[in-house]
Protein backbone atom coordinates (compact mmCIF):
# COMPACT_ATOMS: atom_id res chain seq x y z
CA UNK A 1 0.00 0.00 0.00
CA UNK A 2 1.48 3.23 -1.08
CA UNK A 3 0.16 6.08 0.44
CA UNK A 4 1.14 9.21 -1.21
CA UNK A 5 2.94 11.67 0.77
CA UNK A 6 1.11 14.70 0.33
CA UNK A 7 2.71 18.60 -1.20
CA UNK A 8 6.41 17.06 0.40
CA UNK A 9 5.24 18.01 4.32
CA UNK A 10 6.36 13.50 4.78
CA UNK A 11 2.62 12.56 6.08
CA UNK A 12 -0.68 11.92 5.10
CA UNK A 13 -3.45 11.04 7.41
CA UNK A 14 -5.22 8.04 6.54
CA UNK A 15 -8.47 8.78 5.85
CA UNK A 16 -9.21 5.77 3.01
CA UNK A 17 -8.30 2.31 3.61
CA UNK A 18 -7.12 0.24 0.63
CA UNK A 19 -9.67 -2.16 -0.33
CA UNK A 20 -7.63 -5.12 -1.12
CA UNK A 21 -5.54 -4.89 1.77
CA UNK A 22 -8.27 -4.31 4.08
CA UNK A 23 -9.86 -7.62 2.90
CA UNK A 24 -6.47 -10.11 2.91
CA UNK A 25 -6.29 -8.74 6.70
CA UNK A 26 -9.60 -8.94 7.41
CA UNK A 27 -9.50 -12.73 5.90
CA UNK A 28 -6.49 -13.44 8.19
CA UNK A 29 -8.22 -12.05 11.16
CA UNK A 30 -11.23 -13.76 10.90
CA UNK A 31 -9.17 -17.24 10.50
CA UNK A 32 -7.02 -15.90 13.74
CA UNK A 33 -9.98 -15.31 15.69
CA UNK A 34 -11.61 -18.90 14.67
CA UNK A 35 -8.12 -20.63 15.90
CA UNK A 36 -8.54 -18.83 19.38
CA UNK A 37 -12.14 -20.25 19.93
CA UNK A 38 -14.57 -17.99 18.76
CA UNK A 39 -18.21 -18.17 16.99
CA UNK A 40 -17.20 -15.52 14.13
CA UNK A 41 -21.34 -15.73 12.79
CA UNK A 42 -21.81 -14.18 16.47
CA UNK A 43 -23.53 -10.72 15.74
CA UNK A 44 -20.54 -9.03 17.88
CA UNK A 45 -17.66 -10.45 15.54
CA UNK A 46 -19.24 -9.87 11.67
CA UNK A 47 -16.89 -6.61 11.29
CA UNK A 48 -14.33 -7.61 14.02
CA UNK A 49 -12.54 -8.92 11.34
CA UNK A 50 -11.92 -5.71 9.57
CA UNK A 51 -11.97 -3.08 12.09
CA UNK A 52 -9.49 -4.85 13.45
CA UNK A 53 -7.11 -4.46 9.88
CA UNK A 54 -8.24 -0.91 9.76
CA UNK A 55 -6.93 -0.10 13.37
CA UNK A 56 -3.77 -2.60 12.80
CA UNK A 57 -2.92 -0.27 9.26
CA UNK A 58 -3.49 3.09 11.54
CA UNK A 59 -1.47 1.98 14.63
CA UNK A 60 1.44 0.86 11.64
CA UNK A 61 1.18 4.24 9.83
CA UNK A 62 4.28 5.39 10.41
CA UNK A 63 6.09 3.01 7.54
CA UNK A 64 4.04 5.89 5.58
CA UNK A 65 5.41 8.54 6.70
CA UNK A 66 8.97 10.14 6.02
CA UNK A 67 10.09 11.50 9.07
CA UNK A 68 12.97 13.29 8.07
CA UNK A 69 10.88 15.33 5.47
CA UNK A 70 8.38 16.15 8.39
CA UNK A 71 11.27 18.25 9.84
CA UNK A 72 12.48 19.71 6.57
CA UNK A 73 8.99 21.04 5.67
CA UNK A 74 8.80 23.48 8.78
CA UNK A 75 13.14 24.25 8.61
CA UNK A 76 13.95 28.24 9.44
CA UNK A 77 16.93 29.97 9.71
CA UNK A 78 16.99 31.37 13.26
CA UNK A 79 19.99 32.50 15.37
CA UNK A 80 18.87 31.16 18.84
CA UNK A 81 21.13 28.87 20.02
CA UNK A 82 19.63 27.69 23.67
CA UNK A 83 17.98 24.82 24.56
CA UNK A 84 14.59 23.81 22.98
CA UNK A 85 12.43 21.10 24.95
CA UNK A 86 9.11 20.01 23.59
CA UNK A 87 8.01 17.14 26.63
CA UNK A 88 5.38 14.95 27.77
CA UNK A 89 4.79 14.18 24.03
CA UNK A 90 2.39 10.95 24.49
CA UNK A 91 3.21 8.05 22.31
CA UNK A 92 1.40 5.03 21.60
CA UNK A 93 3.59 1.75 19.92
CA UNK A 94 3.74 -1.49 19.24
CA UNK A 95 6.36 -3.95 20.70
CA UNK A 96 7.88 -6.07 18.09
CA UNK A 97 8.17 -9.08 19.76
CA UNK A 98 4.86 -9.62 21.21
CA UNK A 99 2.66 -7.19 18.81
CA UNK A 100 1.37 -5.91 22.28
CA UNK A 101 0.92 -1.69 23.09
CA UNK A 102 3.81 0.43 24.89
CA UNK A 103 2.88 3.90 26.01
CA UNK A 104 4.28 6.54 27.71
CA UNK A 105 5.97 9.87 27.18
CA UNK A 106 8.80 11.27 24.85
CA UNK A 107 10.74 14.27 25.78
CA UNK A 108 12.83 15.76 23.33
CA UNK A 109 15.45 18.91 23.07
CA UNK A 110 17.59 20.19 20.88
CA UNK A 111 20.31 23.17 20.76
CA UNK A 112 19.97 24.75 16.97
CA UNK A 113 23.08 25.55 15.66
CA UNK A 114 21.80 27.72 12.74
CA UNK A 115 17.87 25.74 12.33
CA UNK A 116 15.03 25.54 13.85
CA UNK A 117 11.85 23.49 13.09
CA UNK A 118 8.38 24.09 13.61
CA UNK A 119 7.48 22.60 17.00
CA UNK A 120 4.66 20.80 16.09
CA UNK A 121 7.08 18.30 13.60
CA UNK A 122 8.89 17.20 16.81
CA UNK A 123 5.85 15.15 17.85
CA UNK A 124 5.14 14.22 14.68
CA UNK A 125 8.80 12.43 14.20
CA UNK A 126 7.90 11.10 17.55
CA UNK A 127 4.80 9.72 15.81
CA UNK A 128 6.03 8.79 12.64
CA UNK A 129 8.19 6.31 14.15
CA UNK A 130 6.13 5.64 17.07
CA UNK A 131 3.38 4.11 14.80
CA UNK A 132 5.50 1.26 13.53
CA UNK A 133 6.44 -2.13 15.31
CA UNK A 134 8.85 -1.17 17.89
CA UNK A 135 11.63 -1.63 19.98
CA UNK A 136 11.64 1.31 22.97
CA UNK A 137 15.70 1.54 22.52
CA UNK A 138 15.50 1.81 18.77
CA UNK A 139 12.50 4.33 18.69
CA UNK A 140 14.45 6.40 21.40
CA UNK A 141 17.66 6.43 18.60
CA UNK A 142 15.44 6.77 15.76
CA UNK A 143 14.08 10.19 16.99
CA UNK A 144 17.26 11.64 17.88
CA UNK A 145 19.01 10.54 14.44
CA UNK A 146 16.28 12.14 12.86
CA UNK A 147 16.37 15.36 14.61
CA UNK A 148 20.17 15.62 14.38
CA UNK A 149 20.89 14.58 10.62
CA UNK A 150 18.34 17.10 9.24
CA UNK A 151 18.57 20.58 11.67
CA UNK A 152 22.80 19.73 12.72
CA UNK A 153 21.96 20.93 15.86
CA UNK A 154 24.89 21.53 18.61
CA UNK A 155 22.37 18.64 20.58
CA UNK A 156 19.96 16.28 20.45
CA UNK A 157 18.43 14.50 23.50
CA UNK A 158 15.72 12.04 23.91
CA UNK A 159 14.17 10.55 26.90
CA UNK A 160 11.38 7.83 26.64
CA UNK A 161 9.59 6.65 29.28
CA UNK A 162 6.98 3.75 29.05
CA UNK A 163 4.55 0.86 30.13
CA UNK A 164 4.81 -2.43 28.07
CA UNK A 165 1.50 -4.09 27.86
CA UNK A 166 3.27 -7.26 27.11
CA UNK A 167 5.14 -6.88 30.91
CA UNK A 168 1.32 -6.23 32.82
CA UNK A 169 -1.19 -8.38 31.16
CA UNK A 170 0.81 -11.32 30.27
CA UNK A 171 4.38 -12.81 30.99
CA UNK A 172 5.41 -11.09 34.24
CA UNK A 173 2.74 -9.39 34.81
CA UNK A 174 4.47 -6.29 36.38
CA UNK A 175 2.16 -3.57 36.41
CA UNK A 176 3.61 -0.28 37.48
CA UNK A 177 7.11 -1.08 36.06
CA UNK A 178 8.18 1.53 33.93
CA UNK A 179 11.32 1.24 30.95
CA UNK A 180 12.89 4.50 30.44
CA UNK A 181 15.51 4.89 27.76
CA UNK A 182 17.75 8.01 26.58
CA UNK A 183 19.56 8.84 23.49
CA UNK A 184 22.10 12.08 23.45
CA UNK A 185 24.47 13.86 20.91
CA UNK A 186 26.53 17.08 20.98
CA UNK A 187 26.08 19.26 23.99
CA UNK A 188 23.71 16.56 25.73
CA UNK A 189 26.55 13.84 25.40
CA UNK A 190 30.05 16.04 26.36
CA UNK A 191 28.14 18.63 28.96
CA UNK A 192 27.13 17.56 32.51
CA UNK A 193 25.67 20.67 33.12
CA UNK A 194 23.55 20.61 29.80
CA UNK A 195 22.34 17.33 30.42
CA UNK A 196 21.30 18.58 34.03
CA UNK A 197 19.10 21.74 32.55
CA UNK A 198 17.54 19.04 30.50
CA UNK A 199 16.55 16.80 32.98
CA UNK A 200 15.57 19.82 35.32
CA UNK A 201 12.95 21.00 32.79
CA UNK A 202 11.66 17.50 32.47
CA UNK A 203 11.36 16.56 35.70
CA UNK A 204 12.52 12.75 34.83
CA UNK A 205 13.00 10.61 37.05
CA UNK A 206 16.52 9.93 35.65
CA UNK A 207 17.90 12.87 36.88
N1 LIG B 1 14.70 -4.41 25.00
C1 LIG B 1 13.39 -4.43 24.78
N2 LIG B 1 12.71 -5.54 25.06
C2 LIG B 1 11.38 -5.51 24.86
C3 LIG B 1 10.69 -4.41 24.39
N3 LIG B 1 9.38 -4.74 24.31
C4 LIG B 1 9.28 -6.00 24.73
N4 LIG B 1 10.49 -6.50 25.06
C5 LIG B 1 10.95 -7.79 25.59
O1 LIG B 1 11.15 -8.74 24.57
C6 LIG B 1 11.50 -9.94 25.22
C7 LIG B 1 11.18 -11.14 24.39
O2 LIG B 1 11.68 -12.23 25.11
P1 LIG B 1 11.29 -13.76 24.85
O3 LIG B 1 11.87 -14.57 25.97
O4 LIG B 1 11.67 -14.11 23.45
O5 LIG B 1 9.70 -13.71 24.88
P2 LIG B 1 8.71 -14.25 26.00
O6 LIG B 1 8.92 -15.71 26.25
O7 LIG B 1 7.33 -13.85 25.60
O8 LIG B 1 9.22 -13.43 27.29
P3 LIG B 1 8.44 -12.91 28.57
O9 LIG B 1 7.83 -11.58 28.23
O10 LIG B 1 9.52 -12.78 29.63
O11 LIG B 1 7.38 -13.91 28.94
C8 LIG B 1 10.78 -9.87 26.57
O12 LIG B 1 11.77 -9.86 27.58
C9 LIG B 1 10.04 -8.51 26.53
O13 LIG B 1 9.96 -7.89 27.80
C10 LIG B 1 11.43 -3.23 24.11
O14 LIG B 1 10.93 -2.20 23.68
N5 LIG B 1 12.78 -3.30 24.32
ZN1 LIG C 1 6.41 -7.21 24.08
Amino acid sequence: MEISLNGGRGYKKIEQYDDEINEKLAKNYSEILQLLGEDISREGLEKTPLRVAKAMQFLTQGYNMNPEEIVRSAMFREDYQQMVVVKDIELYSICEHHMLPFFGKAHVAYIPRHHITGLSKIARVVEAYARRLQVQERLTTQIKNCIQDTLNPLGVAVVIEAHHTCMQMRGVQKQHSVTTTSDFTGAFLNSIATREEFFNIIGSRLH
